[in-house]
Parts: structure tokens; C-alpha cells; sequence
């Protein structure tokens, strides 16, 4: 496949690493905007960028008529709008908060957990996200996904960013999130009662797993119409 990045940072040189070896090749990179002609040329467009460009680089792509898969996270108010153009183009659009197996497995296992503590109201569930210094958006997507995961399938309500420590009403989800150097990505859940803890973790031990999981996702739906998730991509809707 020949492969566009819109976005050429610490996941785009990652994807590149990772689709050389698996014998794509990448025809365009841009780290501010896109230039559509070059766009047209790619089999796949694969956006890493950052929370304020992704809805335009996603739009641009449906229109040029290359399909798009994009991990940015922090603008996910537009996902509507996106999902609307990615139909009126007959196009093909994935989002993922968070592309690695390991995680996607994590999701079903924080939904089951969910699921099994509802109704023991003797429990406070928190979740705590670790990230690198340069992370611009907070809490992490991923930890937004777990929340609203949570919040699907138990009898709670939202869920808050808060300082540690900082409690939340009992219908709330406090979500922590730090930055640490060269955390590539970790997330806890943690039910707590005055008698004990559960906690679920899953620690990302680099940005491989996450570029894997993308460059699968774009040979995937290659020569899919629509829109999709990882839970398609990984068959994981029916656990
Ligand atoms: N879904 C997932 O599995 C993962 C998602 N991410 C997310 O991916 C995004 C990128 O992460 P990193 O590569 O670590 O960040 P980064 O900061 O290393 O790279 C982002 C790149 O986008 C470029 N950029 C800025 N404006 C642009 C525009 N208009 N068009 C194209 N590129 C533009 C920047 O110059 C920079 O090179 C973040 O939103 C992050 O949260 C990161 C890792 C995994
Ligand atoms: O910015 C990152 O690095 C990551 N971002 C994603 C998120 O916001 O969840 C996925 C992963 O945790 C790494």
C-alpha cells in the first residue's frame, strides 16, 4: 500500500518504521496541512497530528477520496460532523483512541469488570492515566474511552478530570491524569472499599504496539466503505 501520514511526529516515524517492514510504502508526509494532490496519490492516509488539525486532515482526505484511519485524539466534538462527510463522500473513516491490542482487550475487560460491579455500591471506581510531558491534551483519549465504557454499562452518570485526591459526587467518575518523561501510555481502573481494592492496569512499554495496531487497522479497510472501529477491525463486538 502506499501510504500517506498526515502527521510526522513520534507515531508518524513509528508507522513508517513499522509499514517499510511490513512492505508498504510511504508516499507523503506532512507535518502542517495537507496538499491534496499529493494526498490523491496514497492508497491509505494514516493521521497522527494533533487536536486541532485532525478534523480538517480527515475531511480532506474523504474528499480526495482516500480512505482514513486516525488516532489524534482531543477532537472528538467533531466526530459527528466527520461521520456525516465520511457518508456524503460513501467514503472510509476509523477512528481509534488508542490502536494496540492490548488495550483494545483491555476495553472488553473494563466493560466486564463494569458489569460485574454494578450494584455493589460499597465501591468507588477512579481512573488514572500516565503520559509524557509533551501530551497536549488531558485526560488521554483512551481514558475517556474506558470512562464512557464504565459509564455504559454501570449506573453511573459522567465522568470529571480532577487534581489526586480530589473526590467527585457518587454518580462520577474522577479521572486522574499525569505526566511523566517517556511514559508511553498507562491506565488504571481502581474500585475501592474501605476493606479492599480491584484495579485493572494496562502499560504501553513504547509507541509500537499502537503503530502496529494503526498500520493493521489501514489494511483492513483498504477496500472497506464506511465507518469503523477497532472493535471491527480486531473482531471484538461480540465478547
Ligand atoms: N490512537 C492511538 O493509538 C494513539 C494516539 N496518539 C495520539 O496521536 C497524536 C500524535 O501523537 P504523537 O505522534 O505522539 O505527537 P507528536 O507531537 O510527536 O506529533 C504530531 C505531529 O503533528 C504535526 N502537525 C501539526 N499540525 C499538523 C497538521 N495541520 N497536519 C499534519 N500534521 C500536523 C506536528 O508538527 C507533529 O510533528 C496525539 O493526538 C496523540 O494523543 C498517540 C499514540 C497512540
Ligand atoms: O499521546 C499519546 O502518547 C497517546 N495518546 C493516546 C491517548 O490519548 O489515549 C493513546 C496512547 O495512550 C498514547
Amino acid at each position: 500500500m502506499k501510504i500517506a501520514l498526515l502527521g510526522y511526529g513520534k507515531m508518524g516515524k513509528t508507522i513508517e518504521k513499522l509499514a517499510l517492514e511490513r512492505n508498504h510504502s510511504i508516499c507523503y508526509t506532512t507535518s502542517s496541512g495537507v496538499d491534496v494532490e499529493q494526498l490523491k496519490q496514497a492508497d491509505i492516509a494514516i493521521d497522527f497530528s494533533i487536536p486541532s488539525a485532525a478534523k480538517e486532515n480527515i475531511t480532506s482526505a474523504l474528499q480526495a477520496q482516500v480512505p482514513i484511519i486516525s488516532g489524534t485524539t482531543g477532537w472528538l466534538d467533531h466526530y459527528d460532523e466527520v461521520v456525516k462527510t465520511c457518508e456524503q463522500e460513501n467514503g472510509s473513516f476509523l477512528y481509534a483512541s488508542n490502536f494496540s491490542l492490548g488495550v483494545n482487550l483491555f476495553f472488553n475487560l473494563n466493560a466486564h469488570l463494569a458489569k460485574l460491579m454494578k450494584g455493589h455500591e460499597q465501591y468507588q471506581v477512579s481512573l488514572e492515566e500516565i503520559h509524557h510531558t509533551q501530551k497536549l491534551d488531558a485526560p488521554s483519549g483512551t481514558a475517556i474511552s474506558l470512562a464512557k465504557d464504565i459509564i455504559d454499562h454501570s449506573s453511573l452518570k459522567d465522568w470529571k478530570l480532577v487534581d489526586e485526591n480530589e473526590k467527585t459526587d457518587k454518580k462520577t467518575i474522577p479521572v486522574t491524569a499525569k505526566r511523566i518523561e517517556n511514559v508511553s501510555g498507562t491506565h488504571s481502573i481502581t474500585y475501592s472499599s474501605v476493606v479492599d481494592d480491584i484495579e485493572i492496569k494496562h502499560t504501553a512499554h513504547s509507541r509500537e504496539g499502537f503503530a502496529l495496531g494503526a498500520i493493521i487497522a489501514a489494511e483492513w479497510i483498504k477496500d472497506k466503505k464506511g465507518v469503523f472501529s477497532m472493535k471491527d477491525v480486531l473482531n471484538l463486538n461480540n465478547l
